[in-house]
């Protein structure tokens, strides 16, 4: 399969370069050239596969073409050895809960299968690589401890500094080894700004192979579209029937997107709704039509402060620009601090069931828009303990039980180094490197 830049003044790729390079060199994000449609009969069946078996067959579409079987099934099973499941959480409202693996949000799951396809890729490979993600919380722990201490790779993890919860930043500046931290004077963007600065810089790509980690990569990105089949079918196993809302918090957009490749596959999904917290652009955009990215602002829910989502150019892509035609498949909404904050003790006092303040987005906007005979699926996406200052600000002293993995990295060092936001500086940092 080739992969094409979102930008289209460059050749199309294959999957490899795509993965290895990350970014297009004309600063677009690679799409798939085809997208491969499930057989209607693939889904009368789903419900009597596992999450692994559905999670292959996903795979299969994605990467067939490029990556043989039996090491593509490998992969997968090596994955997603952590489950990712449905909880009823009210009358017609589903938790998909995306916090159960190794580093406690749903990153996990796209952040250990790049991990793996690039390795594949790598074998023979004599130079070392050096991954750049930027983070505003989950992104950067999922990938730092995917890759950790993994031979011939360097991770990189830019941050903003202040803006992520206290055990976000344990999560990957207390690893040491092949991982660094780079305390960043700005936001969460000016990250993500720095990163894409440096795969376009001429001087550092010919002393070094970089790569990105973030949504940017597809090796990170589609692999977030098999929990959205699983969850359909474990409804379906569960007898629960009726049009399938999903409800996605939502920053970089890589989530949303994944979803949106589900239903271009085939998956029934009615639609998709977009839960922005006060970083309001694409539910801005949902309303007016103009796309303006701006600064983001600092919220409770850091992980969604993204003011230029870099996925937005793939959802135009895949629907062609129109905003007609995106309208149909997504709806906006966007709450503030206080209104996350209300949601998040609203469900704890009705329905016992603990939120963390970027699923409590998605429950309110699922439970703002579902209609009736309808089944809402929100997607949470971070364990609320990652966020235990706020949730206890809200819930009480004592609420969050620490999970066993959180409380071990609790433990440890803070290592980062500090930078401020001048590309030429972070450039002389790699350099030296
Ligand atoms: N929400 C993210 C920001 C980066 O998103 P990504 O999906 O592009 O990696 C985070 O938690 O770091």
């Amino acid at each position: 399969m080739k992969y094409f830049s979102t930008n289209k003044t460059v050749p199309s790729v294959s999957l490899m370069e795509a993965v290895t390079k990350g970014l297009a060199s004309d600063n677009g994000l690679f799409m798939p050239e085809r997208i491969e449609e499930f057989h209607p009969e693939f889904f009368r069946r789903i419900h009597k596969l596992s999450f692994q078996e559905i999670s292959f067959e996903v795979a299969k579409k994605f990467f067939g073409e490029d990556v043989p079987e039996n090491i593509l099934k490998e992969i997968v099973e090596d994955t997603l050895n952590f489950d990712c499941p449905i909880v009823k959480v009210s009358d017609s409202l589903y938790s998909l809960e995306l916090f159960h693996g190794p580093t406690l949000a749903f990153k996990d799951v796209g952040g250990r299968f790049m991990a793996r396809l690039l390795r594949y890729f790598l074998q023979g490979f004599q130079k070392e690589v050096n991954v750049l993600v930027a983070t505003s919380g989950d992104t950067g722990s999922a990938v730092a401890n995917g890759f950790y201490d993994v031979p011939g790779i360097k991770v990189y993890v830019l941050y903003p500094k202040g803006l992520v919860s206290d055990i976000q930043e344990k999560q990957f500046t207390t690893l040491g080894k092949n991982i660094t931290a780079l305390e960043i004077d700005g936001t969460f963007d000016d990250c993500q700004r720095l990163v894409k600065l440096a795969f376009l810089d001429q001087t550092l790509n010919d002393k070094m192979v970089l790569t990105s980690a973030n949504s940017i990569n597809v090796a990170r990105f589609l692999p977030q579209a098999f929990y959205y089949f699983n969850a359909y079918a474990r409804l379906r196993e569960a007898g629960i029937d009726g049009e399938v809302v999903f409800s996605v918090p939502s920053g970089n957009f890589g989530n949303l997107t994944a979803g949106l490749f589900a239903k271009f596959m085939g998956l029934p999904v009615s639609r998709f709704i977009a839960a922005n917290n006060e970083n309001d652009i694409v539910y801005k955009y949902l309303r007016s039509g103009k796309y303006e990215p701006k600064s983001s602002v600092s919220t409770i829910a850091n992980a969604m402060d993204v003011g230029a989502p870099s996925n937005f150019a793939r959802i135009l892509e895949l629907y062609n620009h129109s905003h007609q035609e995106i309208s149909n498949d997504m709806v906006g909404y966007r709450y503030s601090d206080k209104e996350i904050r209300e949601t998040m003790k609203m469900v704890y006092e009705k329905e016992n069931y603990m939120l963390d303040p970027h699923g409590a987005v998605g429950y309110r906007a699922l439970k703002a828009d579902l209609k009736a005979g309808e089944v809402g699926v929100f997607l949470e996406t971070a364990h609320p303990a990652k966020f235990t200052e706020t949730v206890e600000s809200v819930l009480g002293k004592g609420t969050v039980v620490l999970p066993e993995k959180l409380a071990a990295f609790m433990k440890g060092e803070k290592l980062s180094i500090n930078l401020n936001t001048e590309f030429a500086n972070f450039k002389q940092f790699l350099l030296q490197k």
